[in-house]
């Protein structure tokens, strides 16, 4: 059986000339074999949701990754050709479920888009098509059509001393996937780096004095759930975090 429900935000996709309220199988499967927790797809929804409601009846949050971006008018950027392709729905009902998953001490793992959300949601923001950056290295996802070779480990990241993410992982180097074209550039002031790239990206963060477990990864540890030790460590705090809260579940709110 499962050891907790965790919310996890859907984006909104089309196909089959329906509109979708949609989230990767990468992520639904992570967390059942990762974590041992439940995934429930929350609707994205562009007029929002009552987030306390899904809230008052999961056990934790994981956001997950997206080919779209948060809009830049939420880091009061203008919005130009190479911040798209958007979701706006996505972005509203995420970042609402962040901040008060985050007040309320429910377990979040936020991922890729949702390290990127998470940052934005604490008031800080993001810098766009990175590799055109100096000094960046190219963290897109590279041109195959083998879903393998997309989410290939490829780069090397360092996990700071002491930070929540050593304390899951140990701290020093580590080696990453990498699927983005955009990263944290002012940090919100309630996160902490936690690792960077060799270039100096963003790879992790923590929420400064959270109630409980809120870490955002830059890449995708979902992917090798099973078979990579830094996935499968991630997940499983992550499902640490969600059992603890199912079994001691807090007040609603009020
Ligand atoms: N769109 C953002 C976030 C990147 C992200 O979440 N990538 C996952 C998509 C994987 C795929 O393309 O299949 C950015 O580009 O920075």
């Amino acid at each position: 059986m499962h050891n907790g429900l965790v919310a996890i935000p859907a984006d909104i996709r089309s196909f089959d000339g329906y509109t979708w309220h949609a989230a990767p199988d990468q992520y639904i499967r992570a967390a059942i074999d990762g974590a041992g927790v439940l995934p429930l797809v929350v609707p994205a929804l562009e007029d929002g949701a009552d987030v306390d409601m899904v809230l008052d009846r999961v056990d934790g949050v994981l956001i997950s990754g997206s080919r779209t971006n948060v809009h830049p008018s939420h880091y009061g950027e203008e919005e130009t050709e190479s911040h798209g392709p958007f979701d706006p729905a996505r972005d509203r009902v995420s970042m609402e479920l962040i901040r008060r998953a985050i007040e309320r001490g429910i377990p979040l793992l936020a991922i890729c888009r949702g390290i990127q959300e998470l940052n934005v949601a604490l008031g800080g923001s993001l810098a766009t098509e990175i590799q055109e950056l100096p000094g960046r290295i190219d963290h897109r996802k590279p041109e195959t059509p083998d879903r393998d070779e997309a989410f290939a480990i490829r780069h090397s990241i360092k996990i700071k001393e002491g930070s929540c993410l050593a304390s899951i992982l140990g701290s020093g180097e580590a080696q990453v996937n990498s699927l983005h074209r955009q990263a944290i550039s002012r940090i919100a002031p309630r996160l902490a780096t936690e690792a960077v790239a060799e270039d100096g990206t963003v790879e992790a963060v923590s929420v400064i004095d959270a109630p409980g477990f809120a870490i955002g990864v830059q890449w995708h540890p979902e992917y090798w759930v099973g078979s990579d030790h830094v996935s499968d460590r991630i997940f499983a705090a992550f499902g640490e975090a969600v059992r603890t809260r199912h079994k001691q579940p807090a007040q609603a709110a009020e």
